[in-house]
């Protein structure tokens, strides 16, 4: 994956970035989840859910929105206990041993509730603290640096914008610089110019071998950042693996546009997976393929049999939106009650 560009402040480099993360060698991956169940009295909200990120790589969590995204995050922070399943984070139980992994991880909660009367300046120190961390000020400025806040590091946190206190929650999941970060929609409410800063930041961080779960509603943002992806459904896992092994797991697509009449596709099983549409005094054909390099033969010895004329023929691959399109309007329930 490229990881290049700029970042915030004159800070988002090499030299924050080492200092930011601890790097760990250890082979197990830093988050290993299988069967995860959790449950709101009788609602289940996570119903089996099986995920790993390797260490040094950004797994990237998707979902329609209450698809267990958040649950499935606290489960792993130790914030919530689960109905079933195991959880393992950095080898190491996120429930039972919460403590010893406080130390370790970063969390950037979806809606923190920072003090309104401490500067960051302040909360930063006392987070810290609490955190067992030895801050020197050389190196919280150097935090709010990476963030992009140096400059309001002495004003309360009630008047800073919705989109620096969304940064601030950044820098205090990077005290004490930790190995695992989970990021709940770090970048949401964010300007365009923060949010490419923002993802400088977090390419650095991976550079460096920090290890990053993050939710994400945006999904360029995920293609952006993620080695791997997971999309989330109701509770399950809809889809996992790279972008490249769940793009060519879908179909792709043939369109072109026929001028005049006589048939429209090869009489073949492509014709069930073919949509035609008359636009503008022509027919615009649209073939879904699971195997495009087959059906693309098939189309064009047709064409030349027929002397048809195919114009504007391309072929796509499915965007990571079309994917999260098609999950998202099927319902997992019905499915289980119709198959
Ligand atoms: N405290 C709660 N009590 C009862 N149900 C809850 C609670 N928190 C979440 N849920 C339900 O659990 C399901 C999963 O919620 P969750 O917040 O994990 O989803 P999400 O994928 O993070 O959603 P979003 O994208 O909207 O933030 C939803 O149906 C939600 O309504």
């Amino acid at each position: 994956m490229h990881r290049n560009g700029c970042g915030f402040g004159t800070v988002g480099s090499r030299r924050a970035n080492r200092t930011l993360v601890r790097m760990d060698t250890t082979e197990a991956p830093a988050v290993h989840v299988r069967g995860l169940r959790c449950t709101y009295g009788e609602h289940e909200a996570v119903r089996g859910v099986d995920l790993d990120a390797p260490r040094g790589e950004l797994l990237a969590v998707l979902g329609t929105n209450g698809a267990g995204k958040t649950t499935t995050l606290e489960a792993m922070q130790g914030r919530r206990r689960p109905a079933g399943g195991r959880v393992r984070i950095l080898g190491l139980d996120p429930v039972r041993q919460r403590r010893a992994l406080a130390a370790r991880i970063g969390v950037m909660l979806q809606d923190s509730a920072l003090p309104a009367e401490l500067t960051p300046a302040e909360f930063l120190a006392l987070w810290s603290r609490l955190k067992r961390d030895r801050p020197t000020p050389g190196s919280m400025r150097e935090q709010l640096t990476a963030v992009g806040l140096a400059h309001r590091r002495n004003v309360r946190i009630g008047r800073l914008s919705g989109g620096e206190r969304r940064r601030l929650d950044l820098a205090v999941a990077l005290t004490g610089a930790p190995e695992l970060l989970f990021l709940d929609e770090p970048t949401s409410g964010l300007d365009p110019e923060s949010r490419a800063a923002t993802w400088e930041l977090i390419r650095g961080l991976l550079r460096t071998g920090s290890t990053i779960v993050l939710t994400t509603h945006h999904l360029e943002e995920a293609e952006a950042l993620a080695d791997r992806l997971l999309i989330l459904h109701e509770g399950t896992v809809a889809v996992a693996g790279t972008l490249s092994e769940i793009v060519t797991a879908r179909r792709a697509t043939i369109r072109y546009e026929l001028v005049g009449a006589g048939p429209a596709v090869p009489e073949s099983e492509l014709v069930g997976r073919a949509s035609v549409t008359p636009e503008r005094g022509v027919r615009l054909v649209e073939i879904r393929t699971p195997d495009l390099t087959r059906d693309l033969g098939t189309l064009l010895r047709w064409a030349e049999t027929q002397r048809s004329q195919l114009h504007r023929l391309h072929s796509s691959e499915a965007t990571l939106a079309e994917i999260f399109h098609e999950i998202s309007t099927t319902h997992v329930s019905e499915e289980a009650t119709t198959s």
